[in-house]
């Protein structure tokens, strides 16, 4: 079957950990319920299909996101394959964003936004699914501390690592052409705005004029 990703593009919303991108994601899929359509150039008040924001990925933490139950022999034999963005092992089961389902929601006429980290968005530029890419910057680290510790979520641990990974994150963030969009989450609504206004793009969402 030809890919829809040339339409209906995937958005890829990555950011250090406790920058706001689930505050942020939160917020879009409140304003863009599933009976929502954005509507498309040459549209007749939404009769013909739009492209309505949709999510294929698959966390432990976060509900809109839906899940595909399969064996563990056919979870690895997928992950031989390469067939996911990512994928990770937690309390003995495991988990994963497959290439596929991301494919299956562009299929529907549904733009997947997917919330993943640095190594998952590397997997996506190496990969067909023609995705834009959206990195969400704290206004600096000192504040990503606060959010993160205002969070009440890490240990002193945690914390650390998720600090240092950050530093990593925000040195990709500066390479020429990782990302598409830059949105610093300073003040929320501004920057909630400037990341809603980037997915819709004027009710293309992406794709081609
Ligand atoms: N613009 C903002 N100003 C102040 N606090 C914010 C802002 N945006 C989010 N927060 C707060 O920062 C904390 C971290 O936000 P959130 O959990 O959305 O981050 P995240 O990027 O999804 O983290 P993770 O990757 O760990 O899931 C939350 O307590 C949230 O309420």
């Amino acid at each position: 079957m030809a890919s829809n990703t040339a339409v209906y593009r995937p958005v890829v919303i990555s950011g250090p950990s406790g920058t706001g991108k689930s505050t942020i994601l939160k917020r879009l899929f409140a304003e863009f319920p599933d009976t929502t359509r954005g509507p498309r150039p040459g549209e007749e008040n939404g009769v013909q299909k739009g492209a309505p924001i949709d999510c294929a990925g698959v966390t432990e933490t976060n509900s809109f996101y839906s899940y595909n139950f399969v064996t563990k022999e056919a979870f690895l034999d997928l992950v031989a394959q390469n067939g996911f963005i990512e994928h990770a092992q937690f309390g003995g089961n495991y988990y994963g964003t497959s290439k596929q389902a991301v494919k299956d929601v562009a299929e529907k006429e549904r733009i997947c936004v997917l919330d993943i980290e640095m190594e998952g968005v590397k997997q996506v530029k190496n990969s067909d699914l023609n995705a834009r890419f959206l990195f969400l910057a704290p206004p600096s680290v000192e504040e990503l501390e606060r959010r993160l510790r205002g969070r009440g979520t890490e240990t002193e641990e945690s914390l650390r690592k998720r600090l240092d990974q950050a530093v990593n994150e925000l040195e990709y963030a500066k390479q020429p052409g990782a990302h598409d969009k830059i949105v610093v989450n300073d003040d929320l609504e501004k920057a909630y705005a400037e990341v809603r206004d980037w997915v819709v793009d004027g009710g293309r969402f992406g794709a081609p004029q």
